[in-house]
């Protein structure tokens, strides 16, 4: 009888058999398509606290029960990097487990009312857009809009528009036209102020302040973060996984190994949720209000460390409390090497020192 167990019987058996596959290719995808995704996702204080801790979102408001209270809540919310990274992940399954590249996310949007745990997460998305890669032949470029609700209210507590590159069954002929933004650039050398101007301190008002006297100095309000985070096996494979994002770029070495990045890569939400970590650090945050104009430029793996780098473009005195004002940041996480690896437009309402 054979034994299937058999080293080389059983590398035979594996070399025959069909693969049960998961995810979707680019051809699966329609304009218009509603997929509703059925992994669903408790917000579990414990998934909110890990994500926190790990990506240095310390803000007390999200884990003391007395500084919640002064901000009005009636227990430390829900973070909404927790929020916007479990969004994402429950659609990974449906969306890019088949892998490709997450290229960038616009328009992501949270309500003014908080969100706590104990929620129950309902995702759905409907593909906006697909598109031929004129670079990469073997894949077709994908946007989604995606939309988190509350199942029990049916209230959208985060929505965004998304977009990959998703691998194709058969690839395409294309012109090969594609250029990349640096060869467009290329003629272009650098355009910087002379002067970088930082806020004294976290308030709106610094960075008004701020902001008042780089225009008075034709400089520009841009500055680093002292902080680093080093990726290890929790923020690269345990944190996407508490998210049940199935992607293989974070949890499978064997795959991977054989991947342009040559190892698993860290998930865009937590070098994105870290550099913000960074940056929040130092100021007082009141509320997030949206991110636009994401992008990841390259890889973040294991032993890589992401840092944080912050332009204030914009201040505004209104906002959804008079204990606060509206800031227009724009953040740039980079790595060891002072390679930029994420970069997006963020506003965010922030404490007014008066109050
Ligand atoms: C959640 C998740 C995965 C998942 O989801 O499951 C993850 O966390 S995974 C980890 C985080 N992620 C990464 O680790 C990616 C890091 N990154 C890179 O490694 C490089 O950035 C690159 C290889 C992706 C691209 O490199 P690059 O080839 O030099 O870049 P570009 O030429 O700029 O873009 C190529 C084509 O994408 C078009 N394009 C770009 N951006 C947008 C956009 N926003 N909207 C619409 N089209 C866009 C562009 O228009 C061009 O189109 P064409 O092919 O037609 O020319």
């Amino acid at each position: 009888m054979t034994d299937w167990t058999d080293p080389e019987t059983f590398a035979q058996a594996l070399e025959q058999v069909e693969t049960k596959e998961k995810g979707n290719c680019f051809e699966d995808f329609e304009e218009g398509d509603v997929i509703e995704h059925d992994p669903g996702l408790t917000l579990t204080q414990f998934g909110n606290e890990s994500w926190m801790s790990q990506t240095l979102n310390h803000d007390p408001t999200y884990w003391r029960a007395d500084a919640a209270e002064e901000r009005g809540f009636e227990e430390p919310p829900v973070h909404p990097d927790y929020l916007t990274a479990a969004t994402l992940g429950i659609t990974v399954e449906d969306l890019s487990e088949k892998g490709g590249y997450f290229l960038g996310r616009t328009d992501v949007r949270f309500p003014e009312a908080p969100v706590y745990t104990g929620t129950e997460l309902h995702v759905e998305s409907e593909v906006v857009n697909r598109a031929t890669s004129s670079s990469r032949p073997e894949y077709g470029i994908v946007s989604w809009r995606t939309r988190g609700k509350d199942a029990e209210t049916g209230d959208v507590l985060c929505s965004y528009e998304r977009t990959n590159m998703i691998p194709r069954r058969e690839p395409v002929a294309t012109d090969g036209s594609g250029t990349t933004a640096a060869e467009d650039d290329e003629n272009d050398g650098p355009d910087l102020p002379e002067t970088f101007v930082a806020p004294e301190g976290g308030y709106f008002e610094d960075f008004v302040e701020a902001l008042e006297t780089a225009a008075d100095e034709h400089a520009a309000v841009a500055y680093r973060h002292e902080r680093g985070r080093t990726q290890d096996d929790v923020t690269v494979a345990s944190l996407p996984l508490s998210t049940l994002n199935t992607a293989k770029q974070h949890h499978n070495v064997d795959v991977m190994s054989d991947s342009p990045s040559g190892d698993i890569v860290t998930y865009g939400d937590v070098t994105r949720s870290t550099a913000l970590g960074h940056a929040r650090s130092d100021e007082e945050t009141w509320r997030e209000v949206g991110f636009d104009d994401e992008s990841f430029h390259t890889f973040v793996a294991v032993g890589d460390t992401v840092y944080a780098f912050t332009r204030v473009l914009e201040a505004d005195e209104a906002a959804s409390s008079d204990e606060a004002g509206t800031v227009t940041f724009q953040h740039i996480a980079f790595n060891q090497d002072d390679e930029p690896v994420y970069s997006g437009t963020r506003t965010a309402e922030i404490r007014k020192r008066s109050n």
